[in-house]
C-alpha cells in the first residue's frame, strides 16, 4: 500500500531569496510547496526601512509564477540607526512580520550589523511594546570565540542580557545547531521560539570536513558535533509549539561556495518537504512533522495556518530533484542530504 501524509500547506520561517535574477530563480522553488516565508533582509544594501522593504516585497511579487500561491512575509534588518518610528509604522500597516537582528559581522551580508546592543535598546523596546517579533542570529563574532562555540556564549552574554533587559518581547532564535540552544528555547515560555534547518536535521560537522571539505554543507551557524544534531533531530520532532521550520535556504552560486574563501549557505528550498518526511519517518515521527513545518510557525507568529494541503508520498523508487537550478548567474546546487529520499511531493 502506498503510503501519503497529507498536511495543512507548510510555510517557511526563514528564507533568502535575494534580488534580481537569483531572485527569479529561487523564488519559485519555494513558491511551490510553501504558503508563506519570512523573507531575510540581508541584501546588499540590506532592507532597512519600510519604503526598502515595500519596493523588495514588490519584485518578490513580480517573481512569482502567475498563480502562486505564496505570501512573503517581510522583515526589516536592525542597525543601529533603525528609526523606532519607521519600524512601528511598517508593523501597524501589515507590510513587515519581524525585525531581523545580525550581530556585525556575523554571516553573509551582515556588515551593517549591530555592534553595540545598547543602541538598539530604545527599538527593541518599542518592538516589546507593539508586539513585533525579533528574528535572531544567534552567533557572537568576537575573534577569540570559537567558531563551534559562537551560538553558546551568543545565548548566554547577548540574548538572555536582552531578553532580561525587554520583558515582553518575543525573539525566534533562528537557524538553532546546538544543544544549548534547544535547551534555552524550551526554557523561554511563550515569548520565545527557535527555528531549525532542513540541513542541520541531517549533517554534523563531520559531514562537511571529513573526506575533504564539502563547500555545499558549509553554512552559518556552522554544523556542530553529531549530539548537537541529536538535539536538534529531538526538538524537531518533538512537536513542541517553540520549534519551528526555518529552512535558511540560502542560495549563493557555485562559483561563490567552490574558491578559497566560500560563502556560507546551503539551498534547500528545493527539496526540503522530501528530507524532512525522511527525517521524521526515521525518528517515528510523521505525525510531527505538520506541527514543524505547518502548525508551530504561524501560532507563534499569531497567524492563522494554511487553509490548503500539501500532500507527500512514500514511493519506491528514490526520488529525483535537479542536482543545480540556474540562477541567470550561474548554477546553484542544491542540498544533496548523501542518501536517497523516497518521499515526494505530489
Ligand atoms: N546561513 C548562511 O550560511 N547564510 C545566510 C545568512 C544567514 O542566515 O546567516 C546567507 O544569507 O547566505
Ligand atoms: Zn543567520
Ligand atoms: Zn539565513
Amino acid at each position: 500500500m502506498t503510503q501519503t501524509l497529507t498536511l495543512r500547506r507548510p510555510d517557511d520561517w526563514h528564507l533568502h531569496l535575494r534580488d534580481g535574477a537569483m531572485l527569479s530563480a529561487v523564488a519559485p522553488e519555494s513558491a511551490r510547496h510553501f504558503g508563506r516565508a519570512i523573507i531575510m533582509p540581508n541584501l546588499v544594501p540590506p532592507v532597512v526601512t519600510g519604503a526598502q522593504a515595500a519596493a523588495y516585497r514588490d519584485r518578490i511579487l513580480a517573481a512569482l509564477p502567475e498563480g502562486a500561491d505564496f505570501k512573503p512575509l517581510m522583515t526589516l534588518y536592525l542597525t543601529e540607526d533603525t528609526d523606532p518610528d519607521d519600524l512601528a509604522a511598517a508593523h501597524a500597516s501589515g507590510l513587515i512580520t519581524a525585525v531581523k537582528l545580525y550581530p556585525a559581522g556575523a554571516t553573509t551580508n551582515s556588515n551593517s550589523g549591530v555592534r553595540n546592543f545598547d543602541n538598539v535598546r530604545p527599538v527593541l523596546e518599542r518592538m516589546a511594546e507593539i508586539g513585533c517579533p525579533l528574528c535572531v542570529h544567534g552567533e557572537v563574532t568576537a575573534p577569540e570565540i570559537d567558531i563551534f562555540d559562537r551560538e553558546a556564549v551568543f545565548i548566554d552574554t547577548v540574548l538572555d542580557p536582552i531578553r532580561r533587559a525587554t520583558p515582553g518581547l518575543r525573539v525566534v532564535m533562528e537557524h538553532i545547531t546546538t544543544k544549548q540552544g534547544v535547551d534555552y528555547a524550551r526554557s523561554g515560555g511563550t515569548d520565545l521560539g527557535a527555528t531549525i534547518t532542513t540541513h542541520h536535521l541531517i549533517i554534523n560537522r563531520n559531514h562537511i570536513l571529513v573526506g575533504g571539505i564539502k563547500p555545499h554543507y558549509y553554512c552559518l551557524p556552522v554544523a556542530k558535533r553529531e549530539e548537537h544534531r541529536l538535539a536538534l533531530r529531538e526538538a524537531a520532532t518533538s512537536g513542541e509549539a517553540t520549534f519551528f521550520l526555518g529552512t535558511d535556504s540560502a542560495p549563493h552560486t557555485d562559483a561563490l561556495k567552490e574558491q578559497a574563501c566560500g560563502c556560507a549557505g546551503c539551498f534547500t528550498a528545493t527539496n526540503t518537504m522530501s528530507l524532512l518526511a525522511h527525517v521524521f519517518e526515521e525518528d517515528c515521527a510523521l505525525d510531527r512533522l505538520e506541527p514543524f513545518t505547518s502548525l508551530n510557525g504561524p501560532a507563534f507568529y499569531g497567524l492563522p495556518a494554511n487553509e490548503t494541503t500539501l500532500t507527500l508520498t512514500r514511493q519506491d523508487t528514490p526520488v529525483t530533484y535537479p542536482s543545480k537550478i540556474d540562477s541567470g548567474d550561474g548554477p546553484v546546487t542544491v542540498f544533496d542530504p548523501g542518501f536517497p529520499v523516497h518521499w515526494a511531493v505530489t
